[in-house]
């Protein structure tokens, strides 16, 4: 997308300022629900056909303070800032033709856009555990979450199937009937779902980034349908399938666990034939572990955990008082760069206090939050060249 095909103004009506910016032959208008005065309703303009069209707004939708700050970043999505509020709260992004976005228009048959919300740092990349149904990867779970409760999480999936004795709805499954789980996805809140031995098995993005934003590493137990989703979807994540030491072994534990009938048993093994013929599939797993000797394919899981070299989670890009302050706009744009100006805190000397946000590294995305943003002070070296770029009408939203 070009520079200058890109303008973006603000304009006020009733008293809510919308935030009117051109990608291409289209208009896109942000403003408050007619519904809602605090969530955002959204309104594109063809200049070719001259028609107003309301899409589908999926994902989180942002809380809208009175005014916000808005430049197109690719002729994929839209940088939102919304003022007033932290920064670490404020920074939204409107998809309006990543893939998601165009798989969803797809689907619906509707324009579509969808919100992400925009989350400062690198958290380390889920785990996706596949496998056949009484390979072992709940006991091997349920022993990395004992040993490291405050750095792993579990993403609780939803499913259709009947709970078993001992288990808790909402621990270890959000249990859910079929009309209300085909109805959530059909409203894009599954990172991915399947059909699974006759039930309806699925990962809300919710359960994903809940354990995210609390910090730690999000670990999925996922049939190799929905690892082959994850992997197509905007999340980066590792995956792993674990093998039983033999198809014998398999049965015995599955008939030993007691939780189905002979039926039900069946049916597992035949679904679980299928399942180890694709762990080889290349691209689709990154490693294989063999759960043989349980305690020595826990040590394995460790080794593979620790030995991920992910990125750190870079908070420390910025202050806290950064962090912290409300009120930043953007003042210009470079091809990875957004530079963002306090509105509410003046450096020494009454000096202009200006952040940069750093865009080279997203990752994720809608679904799903947008990770990976940067932001570092800029130095009073840059700060001086910059002033120049804010007298210039063309780089102020306000
Ligand atoms: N290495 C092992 N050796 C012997 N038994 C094991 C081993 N690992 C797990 N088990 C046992 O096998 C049974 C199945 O394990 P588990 O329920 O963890 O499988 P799963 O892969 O999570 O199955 P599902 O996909 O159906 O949820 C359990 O009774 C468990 O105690
Ligand atoms: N695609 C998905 N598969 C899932 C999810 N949650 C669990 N599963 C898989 O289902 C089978 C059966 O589980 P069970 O609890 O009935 O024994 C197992 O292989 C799980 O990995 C999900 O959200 N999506």
């Amino acid at each position: 997308m070009g520079e200058e095909a890109v303008h973006f103004s603000v304009v006020d009506a009733n008293d809510c300022k919308q935030s009117a910016f051109e990608v291409g032959d289209k208009t896109y208008v942000i403003c408050r629900s007619d519904d809602d005065l605090k969530t955002s309703a959204v309104k594109i303009h063809d200049k070719l056909t001259q028609t107003w069209v309301s899409p589908t707004i999926l994902g989180e939708q942002p809380l809208l303070t009175k005014s916000q700050s808005v430049i197109p970043v690719s002729d994929e999505k839209i940088l939102v800032i919304e003022k007033g509020v932290p920064l670490n709260e404020s920074i939204w992004f409107l998809e309006i033709d990543t893939p998601f976005v165009k798989q969803q228009r797809k689907i619906k048959e509707t324009e579509v856009v969808s919100w992400s919300k925009g989350v400062i740092g690198v958290g380390q990349k889920p785990v996706v555990i596949s496998g056949p149904s009484g390979v072992g990867k709940g006991t091997l779970i349920a022993k990395l979450m004992k040993d490291y409760p405050s750095k792993f999480g579990f993403s609780v999936s939803h499913t259709t199937r009947s709970p078993r004795e001992k288990e808790i709805d909402g621990v270890h499954y959000h249990f859910t009937e079929r009309l209300k789980i085909d109805k959530d996805i059909s409203e894009g809140k599954f990172l991915e779902f399947a059909h699974v031995h006759g039930n309806v098995y699925g990962t809300s993005i919710e359960a994903v980034e809940s354990v995210t934003d609390e910090g730690k590493r999000c670990i999925l137990d996922i049939d190799v349908q929905g690892a082959r989703s994850v992997r197509a979807s905007s999340l980066e994540a590792i995956f792993i399938f674990v093998c039983p030491p033999s198809f014998e072994e398999l049965e015995k534990r599955l008939r030993a666990r007691g939780t189905e009938t002979e039926e039900q048993i069946q049916k597992r093994l035949r679904n679980a034939q299928a399942e180890l013929d694709q762990s080889n599939e290349p691209g689709l797993f990154d490693h294989l572990l063999v759960n043989d000797d349980l305690e020595t394919c826990y040590e394995n899981l460790k080794k593979l955990l620790s030995l991920d070299d992910d990125q750190e989670d870079s908070d420390d890009f910025f202050n806290k008082e950064d962090k912290e302050t409300a009120s930043y706009s953007i003042v210009s744009k470079t091809d990875s760069e957004i530079l963002l100006q306090s509105e509410t805190n003046e450096g020494k000397n009454g000096a202009i206090h200006l952040l940069a946000l750093d865009l080279s590294s997203l990752s994720g995305g809608a679904p799903g939050r947008t990770r990976g943003l940067k932001i570092g002070s800029v130095n009073s070296f840059l700060t001086r060249a910059y002033i120049g770029v804010l007298d210039d009408p063309k780089h102020s939203s306000k």
